[in-house]
């Protein structure tokens, strides 16, 4: 699998913000960590691709970039990256494509303001963000949000005073993880996550494990495509972000993990899953933060599964790049599956998927190679009208489906 997408925006971001030089491996070079990239250019990092998977960052002063940062399709870049423009007291000007000028940026906005930060624009980009920032937070993540905490993070790097963010239901905890491997003081109790007094970077090694988010196609076309078993080696295993992995084993999957161990802070190992008899499950809201970019996956595994699944708390999905909890209904119930919204839950009955539908994607990535994976599995063909977007995280998805044996063919 390709290296994981919130470990690649992290490291080139954390390693622009370290002394020194930072060397990565295995960074997923996919659009939105590309945008990533190109923006940390403009803020004056020197950010170097040297071989495949391989760049170099060496931090130094921000400044103010001259042209907008345009971020494309990506959330994760302009979230974290307005953090760290606070902090680092630059001003800079943050777009994106159709999608992502739609996303809510209040609640990064909200914490960032009343750490100092002043902000040009409403709750949606365009948004201009001047720093410095310079008073400290005791933000309340709700709801659970990875890119806002990693926001009121990376800002907190350029102040001296309190930052402490508080997390009702933990979010992905890689920024914390990644900041202490680069040797600032991160203290973490409970669910409270605390910037110590050192807030100093030094550049280092950084090896990127696979993209669980990535690796859940795979894994869950093998698990609903009668003969497949699929391996997945070198993954990224998080306990927050392995949620789908335990939602295919409550489900019933033939799965194993090994080969654990420990990388840069992070856990990784490899995941085998085998088809098998699979049955209906339910998940709480609670789950959700562990496998949010996987429900779309999750709901195709439900509907191969036997009986009714129920996913609560699905609100957060609506404010993805699409409204996923409705296009997730739309999709599977065009392709003969029993499935609905019913206020922020999503219902699916497995049975058999007779196929032969054309899939509204909006555009989005996570839809279009969700409803892929559903055509494994169905009677007939599934045709998403739109595949160009599974570039933003998994550009080389086409290959590898078909490496496991996935028919995937260009419509014209
Ligand atoms: O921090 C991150 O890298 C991410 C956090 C999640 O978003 P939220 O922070 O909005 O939950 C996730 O959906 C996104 O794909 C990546
Ligand atoms: C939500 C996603 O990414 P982002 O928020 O970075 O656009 C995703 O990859 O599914």
């Amino acid at each position: 699998m390709p290296g994981d997408k919130s470990l690649s925006h992290r490291a080139l971001i954390v390693g622009a913000l370290a002394a020194g030089e930072t060397v990565i491996a295995g960074l997923l070079e996919s659009a939105d960590v590309l945008a990533t990239a190109t923006a940390l250019r403009a803020f004056g990092a020197r950010v170097e691709h040297f071989g495949p998977g391989r760049w170099r960052v060496i931090g130094g002063a921000w400044q103010s970039p001259a042209v907008p940062i345009d971020c494309g399709n990506s959330g994760t870049s302009v979230r974290l990256l307005m953090g760290a423009a606070a902090g680092q007291g630059v001003t800079a000007t943050f777009i994106g494509d159709a999608s992502l000028s739609k996303r809510p940026m209040r609640r990064v906005k909200a914490p960032l303001e009343a750490m100092g930060a002043v902000f040009e624009g409403g709750d949606t980009l365009p948004l201009t963000v001047s720093g410095p920032v310079c008073q400290g937070i005791a933000h309340v993540n709700v709801p659970a949000s990875a890119q806002v905490k990693s926001a009121v993070l990376l800002a907190g790097l350029g102040t001296e005073q309190p930052v402490e963010v508080a997390e009702p239901v933990p979010s992905r905890d890689h920024s914390e993880i990644m900041l202490a491997e680069f040797g600032a003081e991160v203290i973490r109790e409970g669910n409270v996550v605390r910037l110590g007094a050192n807030r100093r970077l030094s550049g280092r090694l950084v090896t990127i494990a696979g993209d669980p988010s990535s690796a859940a196609f795979a894994l869950g076309a093998a698990a609903i495509v009668p003969g497949s078993e699929v391996t997945v080696e070198n993954v990224l295993l998080n306990p927050h972000r392995s949620g789908f992995v335990m939602a295919l084993q409550r489900m019933g999957a033939d799965l194993a993990m090994s080969n654990i161990r420990g990388q840069n802070g992070e856990t990784i190992g490899d995941v085998r899953v085998r088809f098998g008899p699979l049955f209906g499950a339910e998940f709480t809201a609670e789950e959700i933060p562990s496998m949010v970019d996987e429900i779309p996956i999750l709901a195709v595994v439900a509907a191969g599964a036997r009986g009714e699944t129920r996913i609560e708390g699905l609100d957060e999905l609506r404010h993805k790049e699409s409204d996923r909890l409705a296009l997730m209904a739309e999709g599977l119930a065009a392709c003969g599956v029993e499935a609905f919204a019913e206020g922020d839950a999503l219902v699916v009955r497995g049975g058999p998927i007779r196929g032969e539908a054309e899939v509204r994607t909006e555009g989005d990535h996570r839809i279009a190679m969700s409803h892929l994976v559903l055509g494994l599995a169905a009677e007939q063909p599934v045709t998403v009208d739109e595949a160009e977007m599974i570039a933003t995280s998994f550009p080389t998805f086409r290959e590898a489906m078909r490496g496991i044996g996935a028919k995937i063919e260009e419509v014209a």
